[in-house]
């Protein structure tokens, strides 16, 4: 089966007791258990569901997995993963990721006892010399967000290996229509399905896939202890969302090529980060692991020029945390989505004050440009 009709039909795309195409909301706390002592199938929702379970199949499917768990937030999803190590376990996590993971890491998962050494995860030489006696897995997004850095999955895969580490990819910004890490050596694949995968910017909810049976084991029993479970009527909301996942992209990606050759050729804009551009530090890798260069672009303007004033003129796009849905969104890292982490750590990872996401959606190419234009000429 295409990519694109596993969308439709992946996993358990109809429900099973009446043949609806389009799976059920089996909204029911517990189950009736006609024998006692028995192995039911469904007992209890927050252990198991059958609209979650539907979309874990189909997760699990485009990731190529062999099981998708599926959990109340990205963030949620990444706690849970986390939480099989235990104490004193080391970890090698990229320098750039979202916000609120390295509020995770540091806030909380420390507190724990986890180790971490931040490094470059576009340099491969330093993800080797970073690993220690404990090092248990190493830990990165690609893109990264915000600066849509690129890691070489399968460089990377190649040396955890080597030293007998896994791999943790965060794939929220490529969605696996772009890319799917565990084809090429990751262990575990984690999502804000918030973001490409919900699309409607109408759901806040997170997925894990793997491919080692052992791991999914793991995450069964986590995801039942913890309890941070996605719930019957989001479950079913994200896999309405990934249905339309592939038309949604092709949308995404035609504004997105638009947008780019608007800003190379404004002199108001200064650099623009985004992993298609034949310059881009990333791009030959992307090129490599990615069958497309996603929608999200990273922008500055010339010094001087005001970014505050920029990003609130907007009209058609939305000032707004978040990405990946149908409506064109931008936000600025230093103050939104990436506030949590210190400004000394930010500046030395290269997120600057004045550093611009924006998040493309589907609405007409010519209004978005318009919208960046008009607002741009009430700044310079
Ligand atoms: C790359 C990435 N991973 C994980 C998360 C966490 O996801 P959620 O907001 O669904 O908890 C986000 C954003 O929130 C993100 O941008
Ligand atoms: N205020 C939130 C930040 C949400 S950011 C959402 C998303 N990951 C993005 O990058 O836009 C918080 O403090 O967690």
């Amino acid at each position: 089966m295409k990519f694109e009709t596993k969308l439709i039909h992946g996993g358990q795309s109809e429900d099973q007791a009446t043949g609806a195409v389009s799976i059920s909301v089996y909204r029911s706390s517990t189950f009736h258990q006609y024998e006692l002592g028995g192995n039911p199938k469904w007992e209890y929702s927050r252990t198991g569901n059958p609209t979650r379970a539907a979309l874990e199949a189909l997760i699990a499917d485009l990731e190529g997995g062999v099981a998708g768990f599926a959990f109340a937030s990205g963030s949620a999803a990444i706690h849970a993963t986390f939480s099989m190590y235990s104490a004193h376990d080391h970890f090698i996590v990229g320098s750039d990721v979202y916000g609120g993971t390295f509020r995770l890491i540091n806030k909380v998962l420390k507190r724990f006892g986890l180790e971490f050494t931040v490094v470059d995860i576009q340099d491969l030489a330093a993800v080797e010399n970073a690993i220690q006696d404990n090092t248990v897995a190493i830990y990165f997004e690609t893109p990264t967000n915000p600066l849509l850095q690129i890691a070489d999955i399968a460089a990377i895969t190649k040396i955890a290996k080597k030293h007998k580490l896994k791999t943790i990819v965060d794939n929220t910004f490529a969605t696996p229509y772009n890319q799917r890490p565990l084809e090429l050596g990751a262990d575990i694949v984690v999502h804000s399905a918030t973001k490409y995968l919900g699309g409607h910017s109408d759901v806040v909810a997170g997925l894990a896939v793997t491919s080692d049976e052992k791991i999914a084991e793991k995450l069964a029993f986590l995801q039942n202890s913890i309890g941070s479970t996605l719930g019957p009527d989001d479950s079913w909301l994200i896999q309405r969302g990934i249905k339309t996942l592939g038309a949604r992209m092709r949308v995404h990606h035609a504004n997105t090529e638009a947008i780019i050759k608007f800003l190379e050729n404004d002199d108001r804009v200064a650099r623009i980060l985004y992993p298609g551009l034949p310059d881009f530090p990333g791009h030959e890798v992307a090129k490599k692991q990615m069958d497309h260069f996603g929608a999200m672009i990273s922008f500055e303007l010339q010094e001087g020029l005001d970014t505050k004033k920029f990003v609130e003129s907007l009209k058609v796009i939305s000032l707004a945390e978040s990405l990946g849905g149908i409506e064109s969104l931008i936000e600025v890292p230093s103050v939104m989505t990436h506030g949590s982490i210190p400004r000394e750590i930010r500046l030395e990872n290269g997120i600057k004050d004045e550093l611009i996401r924006l998040s493309v959606g589907i609405e007409d190419e010519e209004d978005l440009i318009n919208d960046l234009k008009q607002a741009l000429d009430k700044i310079g």
